[in-house]
């Protein structure tokens, strides 16, 4: 018997960062949005733990009891004295490092289908603290749809979305550790005041009103500059999607995945036919949201 579990990858359309905090992580004013692009997780019972991936990526994932999925599976084992005997198996089609909260998927994946394969019965509250202590992006996986992260991006309220919004992914040539582009924001930030991140009520609207042009106005992430700086050859692509009709463009969370809205489905497939002929990325996506987090299949 196993147990197939589909999770979303996510875009921030808001990423307003506060200063360092005493324990190293940064508050932060996180608006997810959970995109059609999804890792699919299978646990199958075995022998001991094991975790395989398949896919495009997959030779960049861990393999060991670092990885999210796994990590999520000793978690849960433990809490309940159980046998974390079990096969987690990857289908991998959110890029690896890419600021879409790919591990953070696996690991929301991996927890839900070893609840339902262990018959263990946590409630949504002890399954959303486990995720918390996984990452401070695993409880958005795992709720999906649109949401507002605040302290580490962990505290969630869920978010009224009214329409469909169509993005445009492009993948660059290699990732980007989020530590690190936390710590070139840190390095930018040196001498100025960092304001408190609040979320901005222009966008809120925007996304429980399902518009397009609106939300363009208001996306921001203030990661970019970081991204950017460290990964420079980003600003071509952000140009290219700028020039092919893209609403808006942005970097995905700390990268250097970057994100384009257009108006629509039509409008979604022109921007990413234009991207995939500048030549600017490795490769493009089209993908819409909100849609729902981690699922049972
Ligand atoms: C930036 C964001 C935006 O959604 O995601 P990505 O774009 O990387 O996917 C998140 O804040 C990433 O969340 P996640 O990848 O779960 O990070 P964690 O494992 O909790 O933390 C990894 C490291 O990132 C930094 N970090 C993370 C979250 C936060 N609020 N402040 C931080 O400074 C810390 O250096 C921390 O040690
Ligand atoms: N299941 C997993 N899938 C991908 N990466 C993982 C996983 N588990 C742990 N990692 C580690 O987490 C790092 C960040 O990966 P990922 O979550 O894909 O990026 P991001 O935080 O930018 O969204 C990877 O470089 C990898 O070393």
């Amino acid at each position: 018997m196993s147990v197939r579990v589909r999770v979303p990858a996510k875009v921030n359309v808001q990423l307003a960062v506060g200063g360092a905090r005493p324990d190293g992580f940064h508050d932060l004013a996180n608006v997810f949005l959970a995109v059609g692009l999804y890792d699919e997780i299978t646990v199958t019972p075995a022998d001991e733990l094991r975790v395989a991936c398949s896919g495009p990526y997959a030779a960049q994932v861990p393999l060991d009891r670092t990885n999210l999925a796994a990590r999520a599976a000793l978690t849960l084992a433990q809490r309940r004295g159980l046998d974390p005997a079990v096969h987690i198996h990857i289908a991998k089609d959110i890029p690896v490092a890419g600021g879409m909260a790919g591990g953070s998927a696996d690991g929301a994946g991996a927890l839900l289908a070893c609840d339902a394969l262990w018959g263990t019965g946590a409630s949504r509250e002890e399954l959303l603290e486990i995720c918390a202590e996984l990452g401070s992006d695993v409880p958005f996986s795992l709720v999906g749809g649109a949401a507002l992260g605040i302290g580490r991006g962990e505290k969630l309220t869920a978010l009224e979305v009214g329409g469909t919004f169509h993005w445009v992914f492009a993948m660059a040539e290699g990732g980007l550790s989020t530590p690190a582009v936390f710590r070139e924001f840190d390095r930018m930030a040196q001498g100025r005041e960092v304001p408190e991140p609040v979320a901005s009520a222009e966008l809120l609207e925007a996304l429980a009103e399902g518009d397009a042009d609106a939300l363009a106005a208001a996306v921001s992430n203030d990661l970019q500059p970081a991204a950017l700086s460290l990964f420079p050859e980003l600003a071509q692509t952000l140009e290219a999607g700028r020039e092919a009709g893209a609403l808006a463009e942005l970097v995905s969370g700390s990268g250097p995945t970057t994100a384009f809205l257009a108006r629509d489905a039509e409008a979604a497939e022109k921007v990413a036919e234009a991207l995939r002929a500048s030549g600017t990325c490795r490769a493009v996506r089209v993908a819409a949201g909100p849609v729902a987090g981690a699922t049972v299949l």
